[in-house]
């Protein structure tokens, strides 16, 4: 006798589908037993089938739904539960505040909720925010460390891509109060996806190929989320330096962080507390000490791998992470806060190796 599992569906938008982000969501979600994507959206591919604009889905189940150029009332007439919006910053706020009085769940990728200080948010995106209300809401959703908030939400702002590559090896450390405050430096490269699909000189294949530089100095914007989850997590401010580099490769993020540990604090002690922080955490592998983590190995994944090494004459921690700057930085981070508001499984659709 066969016994048969049926899993619930629930109805699913992708907002702003067929950008980088948007396609990585697509893959997953076609792929997820609990999903049915009901609609996602593209002003140029409007009227377009989603195998058309992307072969790759060919022949996939679902993949004969059409693109089309919804506005807030077409999207929640679809009859969409959760919508994820993967639009640029600024255009995902104009789409938020309407699904939520909707009652749609909004998982949004962009920055535009990640802030909770309105301040900071104009210091670093130069307008004032236009709904501070819903940026207070929103849930800054880095599941490994606020799944029952995720789970209740009405708004997750998932995390940018280089930060879960800084948040997820430094907030365990900071969380035990082994680090000094201010002494943080950062050194991040990205892969080319992480400028988003679109047409730009410096993004061309013979201006990035063969190349390799620092961008975004001394204060890309991706700084200040970082240092309000880390101040979060020591209870204290914290104030880092972070310099992104453009790797010629099309995906992966590799950060590369060191930090002075406080006087008297115990170096032995960085392995045991990743690992405690990480004991349930089915995306995060510990390399283990003195192990560099590389981006081939979780291109396409949604795994972070974190290594480290502690340098006794300088007092510093080397903290080493890679991950997929569109999967466990962007479209996998989503779909895993999407399975914790949803009541499945944090992995399904996410084991894609
Ligand atoms: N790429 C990455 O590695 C990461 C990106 N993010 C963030 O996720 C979001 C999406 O990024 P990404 O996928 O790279 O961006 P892309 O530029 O690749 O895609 C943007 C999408 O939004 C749609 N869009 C653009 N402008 C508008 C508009 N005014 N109104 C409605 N739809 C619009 C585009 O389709 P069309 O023009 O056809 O409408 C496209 O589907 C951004 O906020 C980005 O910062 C976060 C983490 C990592
Ligand atoms: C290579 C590259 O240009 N990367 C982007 C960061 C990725 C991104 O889209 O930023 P969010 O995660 O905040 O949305 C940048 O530096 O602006």
């Amino acid at each position: 006798m066969h016994t048969f599992f049926v899993m619930k569906q629930v109805q699913v938008a992708v907002v702003g589908a067929s950008g980088y982000t948007g396609q990585e969501l697509l893959r997953i979600l076609l792929n997820h037993r609990g999903v049915r994507l009901v609609c996602a959206t593209s002003r140029q591919y409007a009227g377009q089938p989603l195998w058309e604009v992307f072969p790759r889905f060919r022949q996939v189940p679902g993949s004969d739904l059409r693109f089309t150029d919804s506005d807030v009332e077409a999207i929640a007439a679809t009859g969409a539960e959760v919508a994820f919006l993967a639009l640029p910053h600024g255009v995902a706020a104009s789409y938020a505040r309407g699904l939520v009085d909707r009652g749609v769940r909004v998982i949004d990728l962009s920055a535009d909720f990640r802030l909770n200080c309105p301040d900071v948010y104009e210091e670093y995106y130069g307008n004032a925010h236009p709904d501070t209300a819903l940026m207070q809401e929103a849930v800054y959703g880095l599941p490994e460390w606020r799944p029952a908030e995720i789970a209740r939400a009405r708004i997750v702002a998932s995390p940018g891509c280089y930060p879960t590559s800084i948040l997820l090896p430094l907030i365990p450390l900071f969380k035990a109060g082994i680090l000094e405050p201010e002494d943080v430096v950062v050194c991040s490269g990205s892969g080319v996806s992480g400028a988003g699909r679109k047409a730009s000189i410096p993004l061309l294949f013979c201006e990035c190929n063969e190349s390799f530089h620092a961008y975004g100095v001394p204060k890309h914007r991706h700084l200040s989320e970082i240092e309000q989850e880390l101040s979060w997590a020591a209870g204290e401010t914290v104030v880092m330096s972070f310099t992104p580099h453009l790797i010629p490769v099309n995906t992966g993020i590799c950060s590369t962080i060191t930090a002075r540990v406080k006087e008297g604090a115990d170096p032995d002690s960085i392995g045991r507390l990743l690992e405690e922080a990480y004991a349930g955490a089915p995306f995060v592998r510990l390399l283990g000490r003195n192990q560099p983590a590389d981006t081939k190995n979780v291109t396409r994944t949604n795994c972070v791998d974190i290594g480290w090494a502690y340098d006794p004459r300088t007092k510093r921690v080397i903290l080493m992470s890679a991950e997929d700057n569109v999967v466990k930085g962007a479209g996998g981070q989503a779909v895993q806060s999407f399975n914790i508001m949803c009541g499945f499984d944090e992995t399904e659709g996410l084991w894609v190796l």
